[in-house]
């Protein structure tokens, strides 16, 4: 017997060492089967033989070896353990975190694996006379005798029941048929004639092929990024390496996977929330056999155990998405960068708005620059006005001029999309009488009225109840919805514009199997002529038809205590505001605001994003936030303040020992109560990665031994993106 060091999906900062057979065939990154407690676990194998073992004598032995390959190749381990130890989280859950749901649960991967069909020994020297009584049989014998047969091939013509006899009599056998890695393609569609500037960034990415360099594409909504990234990856693919798309929501943008696969004849394979589990797993293996030649996927994708991987592309690489929000809090574009440099393969961070941090390192040079300042087809950027709400008679929300404005474009034939990003009837109920509103009892928030849907819904923690009668304050009967959310607006515009065909894009109108779809038909086919939506309209759409955009309200937004707050609301009204005049057509965008002077509003319209990140980077390095400091944030949840609260005091006084970070805290959450929990926060700010590495280490080895740390439930983010 020897010794294996496993890691388990345990929410422990600790490995676990099993006796295994000496000569068991079992490498790093294969999962086994242990006992735990009185449970068993899959768990990954860590480390072979450790050397500072415990007494082998009171070790557990290994249930089951499941693998004879890595499913966890050792590039991706060391991907995974770097994660593990840059965000502080317990190195098996994140193992386990990256495999596909089926090997999780311990599947065995044979039987996900493609399958054929040949004659044993025996059946290749059978007396074809043996089997005369059944046609079936001797068909499927004869055909087997002169190839071995896929699943799916043999099914089209055979049963299932009449390979069973043959596997029975021992005349057939299964065998196990790994994917081919995809070939080269012979040619690809034509391309686009490429701009200037497009053609320097295919330049500067293919010079980048087999060596580790990061890019940062920053190029105006329509710029034709996308063309870049088809253009650059044709050469790669060429060479049979692979190419890791990031997006952040593939549902919502089917174009961009439609334009890839119509651009190469290789395999393109998606990943998303959307897929089943053995979709999934057809999908992982594809990738690790190098079956799939372009994988287009959400930020899980990131882990997939790709055979050859040439470059890595995130595109909108400042979308929020790209930070997973609960357990394993990690950035897909972060240590998708750091994959890249564990490939030696360049990686593409594509955007018209990039975050603050990218634009930080392409502005210092770490990463190589390559801006589109110019739209594709040599479309004028869109035209921004403002639309000063104060002592307007509105009429549903909408100024006169606005109304004007809508019903010319309409006439004219284009498309008119009005934004408002909030989604349901209204935002709260109001009581006509005494003022009182509807309120979520477990949030700090209040609930939204969904009018189709006959409820009131918390949109923080997903409550719902149905409409009250009277109001709970006074008991008056005079209960009116207040403020306006896309369902009303959409019932609104019906009203005034009766005979226009209306689309809304929203998390409701689109949870219905195959409605997206059908809206963004309508879209497309110009069957709608208003849309309506939030921030789904935002995302990477191409409707050239669009000449007019409405931002219905973004007063609410404009002031917000969270530091990332401006470059959000920036960074949104620039997608949303790009969405116009991407056709032959012109573009304009109205924005409604009773703060038409708000300097942020004033500097988006007059100098564009690319100025106010500048000046917002500015401000940054002046009160010293990231990207200049460096942040991680520790919050705590419990039924009662006064255990966040102290929890959170031991942290900060714990640190405050040892090390030169700066505390923010303990402070109640933004949204201070959220599911009927209370919330607080620690914000840690150092200028040195290290000294903050090193505190929070310090401080994780003392909380397990904390009572009052089963009291409350505690998380650690590092570099948080959602301070609320
Ligand atoms: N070189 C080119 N010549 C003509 N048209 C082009 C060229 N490159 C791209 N286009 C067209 O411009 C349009 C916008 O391109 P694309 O969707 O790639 O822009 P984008 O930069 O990704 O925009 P966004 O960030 O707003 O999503 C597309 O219809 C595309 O076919
Ligand atoms: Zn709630």
């Amino acid at each position: 017997m020897t010794v294996v060091r496993v890691a388990l999906p345990v929410p422990l900062r600790q490995h676990f060492d099993y006796l295994i057979e000496a000569n068991a065939q079992v490498q790093v990154g294969c999962r086994v089967l242990v006992p735990f407690g009185n449970r068993k676990l899959v768990g990954i194998v860590w480390q072979l033989d450790p050397n500072n073992s415990f007494d082998s004598n009171k070790l557990k032995p290994v249930v089951a070896v499941l693998d004879t390959d890595p499913v966890l190749p050792a590039l991706l381990c060391q991907l995974l353990s770097f994660a593990a130890d840059y965000y502080h989280y317990p190195l098996g859950e994140v193992l386990i975190s990256a495999l596909p749901a089926l090997l999780r649960e311990g599947r065995n991967l044979a039987d996900y694996q493609p399958k054929a069909y040949q004659l044993t020994d025996n059946g290749k020297q059978l007396d074809a006379s043996t089997l005369k009584r059944s046609a079936k049989q001797l068909a499927l014998w004869q055909t087997l005798l002169r190839h071995q047969l896929t699943e799916s091939a043999l099914l089209q013509q055979y049963s299932r029941a009449t390979l069973k006899q043959l596997i029975d009599k021992q005349l057939a056998e299964e065998i196990i048929v790994p994917p081919q890695p995809f070939s080269a393609p012979q040619i690809a569609a034509k391309g686009l004639k490429l701009t200037a500037a497009q053609a320097m960034a295919v330049t500067a990415v293919t010079q980048a092929f087999g060596r580790f360099e990061r890019l940062l594409l920053e190029g105006v909504t329509g710029s034709g990024k996308t063309e870049v990234y088809l253009q650059s990856i044709a050469s790669l693919l060429s060479q049979q390496q692979q190419v890791l798309v990031i997006v952040p929501e593939i549902g919502l943008t089917p174009q961009t996977l439609a334009r890839f696969q119509a651009r190469f004849d290789v395999p393109v394979l998606c990943w998303h929330s959307a897929l089943t589990d053995s979709e999934r797993l057809h999908c992982w293996l594809q990738a690790s056999t190098g079956a799939a030649a372009i994988i287009i996927g959400t930020r899980s994708a990131l882990f997939l155990p790709f055979w050859r991987l040439g470059l890595i592309i995130i595109d909108e690489e400042h979308d929020q998405s790209l930070k997973q929000q609960d357990g394993f809090r990690y950035h897909a574009r972060d240590l998708a960068i750091k994959r890249a440099a564990l490939h030696h393969c360049p990686i593409l961070l594509g955007s018209a708005t990039p975050s603050l941090e990218s634009l930080h390192n392409a502005l210092s040079k770490r990463f190589i620059h390559l801006p589109l300042p110019d739209r594709a087809a040599g479309q004028a950027l869109p035209q921004f006005e403002l639309v000063d709400l104060k002592q307007q008679v509105l009429q549903f929300g909408l100024a006169s001029q606005t109304l004007a404005k809508i019903k010319q474009q309409l006439a004219q034939g284009s498309q008119v999309m009005l934004f408002l990003n909030r989604r349901g009837f209204a935002p709260a109920l109001s009581c006509q009488e005494c003022g009182w509103l509807t309120e979520c009892h477990r949030c700090s928030a209040f609930t939204t009225y969904h009018k189709q849907s006959r409820q009131l819904v918390c949109h923080h923690c997903g409550a719902s109840k149905a409409i009250p009668r009277q109001c709970g304050g006074c008991g008056s009967t005079q209960l009116k919805p207040l403020g306006q959310g896309t369902e009303q607006l959409e019932e609104n515009l019906q009203q005034l514009f009766p005979d226009v065909a209306i689309t809304r894009l929203d998390r409701d109108s689109t949870r219905r199997k195959g409605a997206l779809h059908q809206a963004l038909e309508d879209i497309h086919g110009s069957g709608a002529r208003l849309i309506v939506g939030t921030q789904m309209l935002a995302k990477g759409h191409h409707f050239p038809n669009v000449s007019l955009v409405v931002i219905v309200d973004v007063d609410g937004a404009l002031y917000s205590s969270d530091f990332r707050a401006p470059e959000q609301l920036a960074q949104l009204l620039t997608q949303v505001a790009g969405r116009a005049g991407r056709g032959s057509c012109g573009g304009t965008v109205l924005l409604q605001t009773h703060y038409p002077e708000h300097a942020l509003l004033q500097d988006i319209i007059n100098n564009g994003y690319a100025s106010f990140a500048r000046s917002a980077l500015l401000e940054r390095q002046q009160t010293c936030l990231p990207p200049y400091q460096h942040l991680a944030m520790f919050s705590a949840e419990a039924h009662q303040t006064d255990p966040c609260q102290q929890w959170l005091q031991q942290v900060a006084d714990g640190i405050a020992a040892v090390a030169t970070v700066q505390l923010l805290g303990p402070i109640p959450a933004p949204m201070e109560r959220r599911a009927g929990k209370y919330r607080w926060q620690l914000q840690l700010y150092s200028a040195n990665r290290s000294s903050m590495h090193q505190a929070l280490e310090h401080i994780l080895r003392l909380v397990s031994s904390w009572p009052l740390s089963r009291k409350v439930k505690w998380q650690l983010d590092v570099d948080p993106t959602d301070l609320t």
